[in-house]
């Protein structure tokens, strides 16, 4: 039966209507539970969908035991909840587990395949690691100490006077962010240095690497794992080519600007813009090569540690008798004349062991930065296809009560026995014993560990010996909430310094 000719145009019309109407419906139905999903701390919501993607992990692994698999988008991925799984795969089986899923924002968009973070286990990577080791490694870092040592009392003199003594709230984050970056400008620049927070460098730095945290997230990565988002321009390609061009603009410039300087004759710090540019033949590396490793270097280096100062400096506040107990060590084996060294670090056990506290409370990285497989592997019975995506679930590990009693609370007493730095305590034989996976595992590892312990040591001791730390009345600081997705500061936040005794005015004035 046909329809009579008046009434078809109705029925279309009907028809069309309809399908308009129930396309919205869906599409608010889908807004408003994707919303809620990510608005909530639900463990078994979709963990990569979510706000608190930790808390769907833990909820799987309490669920499911410390090793699990499960499929995003077209990616099987593996979750590792276990030190000793942990310590198998990226450790002793690093030959097998040491590479990246070439992430399609990450690796091809940002750093267009050059970035040592992000690339794929291959001898590309094993030069640019190479190269960074010799950067990294112990005796380059001496030689480079006393820039970190310089920047952390540094630190502590501009928060002094940005405090007014005491007198004024401040949010201490970009001062945190500001003395990372200096070091990290050292390290890569030479005698570049920012003087205050007003440097436009400081803001354009804590920018690229907070934008690089957030668009490297599984949960901004859609597109890593339905391939045909690929295909069309979304918008976080464009940010993720937005912030390549930014990268070459800025971080290129400045050593354009020193290739001028070296090629005219000029003498210039040794740094490793230096040996990038004066090896750029016999390592075979153009341009784009040298920039992509530098930016890797800054991203990697400023958000992290300016993320664990900023961590102590929200939670301490909370904590008043951990900052006497931690003042009264510092009283005792340093004295009022002067500020902690890293020579101190040994005689200074509870102070040491705030730090490992706040690291095992507030890992920036959740899920460090995934590894992948390269060949198919048999373990415990279960093939683990070439390709996994294999991520640490540190979030369960750092809170597993057989190793961490009354785990969600702050109790640095817990390492005071620990007399381990972070790089011996990752190569620990008993990975159970391990202070924090912060730093990732095996191969991969970040090469940085040590100037990361320094710069947070040196921080974080000398802020303790100046200042007792106190909230504002009427303004909590919210520790749940965080900034960023792959890696995690605090929410803004201003805090009371106010300086522990007359000494601090006259020790400053450096
Ligand atoms: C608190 C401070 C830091 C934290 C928490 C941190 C954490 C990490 C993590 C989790 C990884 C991946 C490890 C893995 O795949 O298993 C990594 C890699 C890396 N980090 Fe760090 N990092 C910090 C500081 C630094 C610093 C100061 C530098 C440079 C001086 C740096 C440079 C790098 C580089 C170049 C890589 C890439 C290594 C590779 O893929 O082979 N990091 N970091």
């Amino acid at each position: 039966m046909s329809l009579p000719a008046e009434t078809a145009p109705n029925f279309v019309f009907i028809f069309n209507y309809l399908t308009r109407e129930l396309t919205c419906l869906l599409v608010i139905t889908l807004s408003l539970y994707a919303f809620h999903c990510f608005t909530r701390r639900d463990a078994r919501c979709f963990p990569f969908l979510v706000r608190y993607p930790e808390v769907s992990l833990d909820y799987w692994y309490q669920r499911y035991g410390p090793i699990y698999s499960m499929w995003l988008g077209n990616q099987l991925c593996i979750v590792v909840s276990d030190p000793g799984i942990a310590k198998d795969l990226y450790v002793t089986n690093g030959a097998v587990f040491s590479s990246r899923k070439d992430m399609f924002i990450k690796n091809r968009t940002i750093f267009i395949g050059r970035g040592i973070t992000p690339m794929p286990y291959n001898d590309t990577w094993r030069k640019h690691r190479r190269i960074a080791a010799s950067w990294l490694n112990v005796r380059s870092v001496d030689s480079y100490t006393h820039i970190i040592d310089y920047e952390a009392s540094a630190l502590v003199r501009d928060l002094y006077a940005a405090s007014s003594k005491g007198t004024a709230a401040i949010n201490p984050q970009s001062y945190a962010g500001r003395c990372s970056l200096n070091n990290m400008l050292a390290i890569c620049f030479g005698s570049l240095r920012t003087t205050s927070i007003d440097d436009p460098l400081v803001a354009q730095a804590l920018h690229f690497s907070r934008e690089w945290m957030n668009l490297t997230s599984p949960t901004s990565n859609l597109v890593d794992f339905i391939t045909p988002l690929q295909w069309i321009p979304t918008f976080t390609r464009c940010r993720g080519k937005k912030l390549h061009r930014e990268l070459v603009e800025v971080y290129g410039g400045i050593i354009k600007d020193i290739e001028v300087t070296m090629a005219s004759g000029g003498a210039y710090q040794d740094c490793l813009a230096k040996t990038l540019i004066e090896n750029r033949t016999k390592e075979e590396l153009d341009d784009m090569d040298i920039v992509m490793m530098i930016s890797a270097f800054m991203i990697g280096g400023v958000e992290t540690t300016a993320s664990i100062m900023q961590w102590f400096l929200a939670l301490i506040p909370a904590y008043p008798e951990v900052q006497r107990t931690a003042q009264d060590e510092l009283d005792r084996v340093v004295g009022r004349e002067r500020m902690p060294t890293l020579d101190d670090e040994k005689n200074l056990p509870y102070c040491r062991s705030i730090i490992k506290e706040i690291e095992r409370c507030h890992n920036p990285f959740w899920i460090v930065t995934p590894h992948s497989s390269t060949e198919d592997f048999s373990y415990r019975g279960w093939i683990i296809p070439k390709d996994t995506v294999v991520i640490l679930n540190t979030w369960s590990m750092h809170h597993d009560p057989s190793r961490f009693p009354c785990a969600h609370e702050f109790r640095p007493e817990r390492y005071v026995n620990d007399t381990t730095s972070s790089a011996e305590s990752a190569s620990l034989a008993n990975p159970y014993e391990r202070d924090n996976w912060m730093f990732g595992a095996g191969r991969r590892i970040c090469p940085g560990i040590l100037v990361a312990e320094r710069e947070i040591w040196l921080t974080i001791s000398r802020l303790l010996w100046a200042f007792n730390m106190a909230e504002i009345p009427g303004e909590p600081i919210d520790l749940n909430e965080y900034d960023g997705l792959s890696a995690r500061s605090p929410v803004p936040f201003r805090i009371k310094l106010e300086p522990r005794h007359e000494k601090v005015g006259q020790v400053m004035a450096f």
